[in-house]
């Protein structure tokens, strides 16, 4: 299993470019199931979930053409299975993108129960609830979920709970059901709305993405098109969160700004310099930090994927602070690790307490999670001495090239190909 072996204590300087957003791409690339001629997506990032889906597609009798590393032409006229219960399904949260893309298309799916990142219970009740009221008939049985539809009829929905992967899925079932579909309570996050647009770029009728009701009005056919994922928030945050965390000056370019004002707000709090371009953000770390509140919230909150990141920078700041997360019940796993450091952190169910200005100092840590990874190379990049992070495999599902991103920054980190 690799491991990165990081040496602490140099400040991140210069540029770095943000990829395409891991969320986003995971509900483009099945929906592309969905269209009657070949689609081309550009800027999907160069990751290994994303990678998994693609071939996961190929597997399902999808012509896959990549362009490049980032590009991919997709044919999906000769797909004719319905059922994926490979292991590599099972191991991608978004794998259940598949129940609504094949629920539209051939009205009947079976896929083992998703996997994805064990940061709580993670139930799929209310993406059930939304199939069901188009008209499938859906079972969980024996950790495999089946469905199927004579028919698929829009109808109202109102979600339960705000739920990304909800709100994604049930719009992914009922572009091509018939009638019309207004789904209340839904998710906000950017990349609901860039599923939207490419879903309305291919033919679909999707009004009000982005707002908490989405109006979807079925249609009988949909067309191939030509989509370019947007830049992925949690990275971009991630990147601006390890600026100030070393005392660096990074200019993070291919970004939407809007997407990352809860980010820029907190570290503005905090004491960081943020100066927003038209695509790209430039954080300017500052001493002291100042500890503040955060809770996790869903968009245009502050996002519980990036919550891991900023107890690292709590960690430097000057007083104490809380994380309080709002959207997941087992999210601070990392925290364990964090102490292992010399961090001073409590946690009380649902809150950390961090007791800023604890030195860190560099030990082996292992990644619990894709966003616990991202915390812990964060970690290592301020502590004294030399971290080594193991179970990669976590981080290599959400980002691309980072050892190559942070060395280009000036870190001193190097990955043991084990
Ligand atoms: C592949 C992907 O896009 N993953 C993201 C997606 O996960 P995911 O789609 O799993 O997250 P959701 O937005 O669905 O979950 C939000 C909350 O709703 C609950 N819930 C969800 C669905 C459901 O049917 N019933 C239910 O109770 C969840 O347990 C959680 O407490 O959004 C999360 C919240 O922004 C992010 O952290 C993940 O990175
Ligand atoms: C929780 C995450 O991923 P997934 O939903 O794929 O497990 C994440 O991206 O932080």
């Amino acid at each position: 299993m690799d491991r990165l072996i990081i040496e602490g204590g140099h400040p991140l300087n210069g540029e770095v470019t943000i990829a395409g957003a891991k969320n986003a791409a995971l509900g483009l690339i099945p929906a592309v199931i969905l269209s009657e001629g070949v689609c081309r997506l550009e800027n999907l990032p160069n990751i290994k979930d994303v990678n998994r889906f693609i071939d996961i597609l190929g597997r399902m009798g999808a012509k896959v053409e990549r362009e490049n590393g980032n590009t991919v032409i997709f044919d999906t006229e000769n797909v004719e299975k319905f059922e994926m219960l490979d292991d590599e399904t099972k191991k991608m949260r978004a794998s259940y993108y598949l129940i609504g893309a094949l629920l539209g298309r051939f009205k009947k799916v079976v896929i083992p129960f998703p996997g994805g990142c064990n940061i709580g219970v993670r139930p799929i009740d209310q993406h059930i609830k939304g199939f069901e009221a188009l008209g499938a008939k859906v079972s969980l049985e024996h950790g495999i979920i089946s469905a199927e539809a004579d028919e698929l009829i829009g109808a109202p929905i109102y979600l339960d709970v705000v739920s990304v992967g909800a709100t994604i899925n049930i719009m992914l079932a009922a572009v091509k059901a018939k009638g019309v579909t207004v789904l209340e309570n839904a998710a906000k996050e950017p990349h609901v709305v860039d599923v939207a647009n490419f879903l309305n770029l291919m033919g679909a009728n999707i009004k009000g993405a982005g707002t908490d009701v989405i109006k979807i009005t079925g249609v009988q056919k949909m067309h191939g098109c030509e989509y370019m994922v947007i830049p992925d928030q949690i990275e971009a945050g991630t990147y601006m969160i390890a600026a100030a965390a070393t005392k660096g000056d990074v200019l993070v370019k291919n970004v939407i700004p809007k997407h990352l004002e809860s980010i820029s707000a907190k570290l503005m709090e905090m004491g960081a310099e943020i100066i927003e371009h038209d695509d790209a953000v430039r954080v300017i770390g500052k001493e002291p930090l100042k500890a503040v509140n955060i809770k996790t919230l869903p968009y245009p909150g502050f996002p519980t994927d990036l919550q891991q990141p900023m107890a690292v920078l709590m960690c430097m700041a000057e007083g104490t602070g809380t994380i309080t997360e709002s959207i997941f019940e087992n999210r601070f796993k990392y925290v364990d690790e964090l102490i292992k450091m010399g961090a001073e952190i409590l946690v009380n169910g649902r809150a950390a307490m961090i007791n800023g200005r604890k030195k860190l100092s560099g030990t082996t840590l292992s990644a619990t999670d894709l966003r616990a990874g991202a915390a812990m190379v964060i970690a290592g990049l301020v502590a004294d001495g030399k971290t080594e992070v193991t179970e990669l495999k976590h981080l290599d599902r959400g980002y691309e090239n980072m050892e190559r991103k942070l060395l280009d920054l000036g870190a001193n980190i190097i990955r043991i190909r084990d």
